[in-house]
């Protein structure tokens, strides 16, 4: 898949491959399907030490919430998984990709953000129309015909719960849309890249209580066919949408389980401060 020199599969359809290369992990005693994980994975900027224990595995068709206070690591995290700390930060070990480290050398990084996608904070439309918003990637790279990308931008905002509302206005400029909407777009030029995953940092922060439930439900219906892993400081939205949780403290990981535990009966004391507000 991602090797240097090999080619990509076409965008032909846009729902992900039903994993074509299977990882089996166990977990909470059963066997699940693994989408990404890491090993050893340590980070560093400069000479401080973001992240110094950070292994997790990720299940397939998930959401998988990252949570923790301020500077803790689980952005350092996050953007490793895909390389955005290339160039950045040190980041060492193993990203475990379709049975590819991916943190290795030899990746097409470009490449594999196609298959593992990120969505940040604040909605990053481009100035151009909403149509063009989600074509523009495709069509740097590859060759498509009209009727291609017309499907492609009604799937993607269908999957995005967005074309309902912009259907008959593709041509107007995205940056008239709201954040709420913003957001929904960017997730549809994430999802038209056809990726196995899903990255999102702290992605309703800047979204309105309304605009962010919406955010959820859309979230909860993504992932039938991704996998999701999202960086949230709202506790109600992780105990909400996620299945795992990972509380991070000081650059480590210091509990991840079902989602359900996490917030009911928490194996580590931090973590129950954390999560009961007791945290100082
Ligand atoms: N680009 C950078 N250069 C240097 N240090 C950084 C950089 N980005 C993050 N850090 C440091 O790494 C540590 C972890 O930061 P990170 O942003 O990953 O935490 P976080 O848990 O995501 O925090 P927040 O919830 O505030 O976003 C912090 O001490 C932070 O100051």
């Amino acid at each position: 898949m991602t090797k240097k020199g090999q080619d990509l599969k076409p965008v032909s359809d846009f729902i992900p491959d039903k994993a074509p290369d299977r990882f089996i992990y166990q977990m909470n005693e059963d066997k699940h399907e693994v989408a990404l994980k890491t090993e050893g994975l340590q980070v560093r900027y400069g000479d401080k030490l973001a992240l110094s224990e950070g292994d997790l595995s990720f299940e397939r068709y998930k959401i998988t919430s990252l949570i923790g206070a301020s500077g803790s690591g689980k952005s350092t995290f996050l953007r490793s998984l895909n390389r955005m700390n290339d160039g950045v930060a040190n980041v060492s070990g193993k990203i475990i990709y379709r049975d590819l480290d991916i943190n290795s050398k030899d990746i097409d990084v470009y490449e594999m953000r196609r298959h593992i996608g990120m969505v940040f904070q604040r909605p990053n439309p481009f100035a151009k129309s909403i149509y063009e918003n989600i074509t523009f990637p495709l069509t740097r790279r590859g060759k498509y015909t009209k009727n291609q990308l017309d499907e492609i931008v009604e799937t993607t905002l269908k999957q995005a719960a967005l074309w309902d509302q912009v259907k008959d206005e593709l041509d107007k400029s995205a940056l008239a849309l709201s954040g709420g909407q913003a957001q929904r777009l960017v997730i549809a030029r994430a999802l038209a890249l056809k990726p196995d995953i899903l990255l999102l940092d702290e992605p309703s922060s800047a979204l309105d209580p309304i605009s962010s439930a919406q955010f959820e439900e859309t979230l909860l219906e993504l992932k039938k066919y991704y996998t999701i892993i999202i960086v949230t400081h709202n506790m109600q939205q992780a105990a909400r949408i996620s299945d795992y949780t990972a509380f991070f403290h000081q650059g480590k990981v210091i509990e991840y389980d079902l989602t359900r535990k996490i917030f009911t009966r928490p194996k580590v004391k931090l973590t129950n401060d954390y999560i009961s507000g007791n945290f100082g």
